[in-house]
């Protein structure tokens, strides 16, 4: 489980979040969900170390996130935030392996060259695999991405918007992807815009608003039609289609 407790962050001066007191369940999916500007990156990266706090605590199990010494930290957690800038005359063997780096150090062995073929397979992008990233498309690109953030192997994934840029058929393989994760045993939080896919995929949603928390619990409390009008200020439907929730503005 991850606690966080009255988080505050401050960026440039502009306070962001303010008195966030929220819990994810270990070993489920968190789909993090809200208004543009709500705090939902912000949030991600400081659950991942990567914004710092000026108050508040972040806990994996019972450990303060500040307490990990940087390794362990990348081998407990992997983090892909939205603005990702690669080099973009890495192949994408190059960029999956780099997720190996705090397993291997730069010498990768047989295993670690396993692991990234058999997520570069997952993620389906074999044809690509020795393809320099700008000779990407942005959805393949993407898929990269994920790919490296998942050959990490931590128990804690982190995905800030992993649908950017993808069809729905490769939309659908990365939420697959996350759930067999999931079944896995690890704990996989996502920020995500489409509700519907937020509610046919996560066990439990995060709500923020105004930079905190607005509604939580598992995907009935938040993925219904009051909750989601309050939260956008925008009249919500939740249509039910053979028990999936269809999310619609009306
Ligand atoms: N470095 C910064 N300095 C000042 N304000 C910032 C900075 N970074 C982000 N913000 C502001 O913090 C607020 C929260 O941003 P954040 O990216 O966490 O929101 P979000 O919920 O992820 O939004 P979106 O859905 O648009 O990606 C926004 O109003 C944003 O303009």
């Amino acid at each position: 489980m991850i606690t966080v407790r009255n988080l505050s962050v401050t960026l440039d001066r502009t306070p962001i979040l303010h008195d966030v007191d929220t819990t994810v369940p270990a070993g489920q999916m968190t789909a993090l969900v809200g208004p543009n500007g709500a705090g939902k990156s912000t949030l991600l990266a400081a659950i991942g170390r990567l914004t710092a706090a000026d108050a508040g605590t972040i806990e994996i199990g019972d450990k303060n996130i500040s307490d990990f010494a940087p390794r362990d930290l990348a081998l407990r957690l992997a983090i892909m935030r939205q603005d990702t800038h690669v080099a973009p005359r890495l192949t994408v063997r190059d960029l999956v392996g780099f997720g190996r780096y705090p397993h291997s150090h730069g010498r990768m062995t047989q295993q670690d060259h396993n692991i990234v073929d058999d997520i570069i397979a997952r993620m389906e992008l074999t044809e690509f695999t020795d393809r320099f990233l700008d000779t990407l498309s942005g959805g393949q690109r993407q898929r990269a991405l994920i790919a490296m953030t998942l050959a990490q192997g931590t128990d804690i994934v982190l995905l800030d918007e992993p649908l950017n840029n993808l069809d729905l058929v490769h939309a659908r393989r990365v939420m697959k992807i996350a759930r067999e994760e999931v079944e896995k045993g690890k704990t996989v939080i996502l920020v995500l815009h489409d509700l519907t896919v937020a509610g046919s995929y996560a066990d439990h949603v995060i709500a923020m608003k105004n930079g905190t928390v607005a509604a939580q619990g598992p995907v009935d409390d938040v993925i219904n039609e009051p909750v989601l009008t309050d939260l956008y200020d925008t009249p919500v439907q939740v249509i039910d289609a053979n028990g999936h929730k269809i999310v619609v503005t009306v």
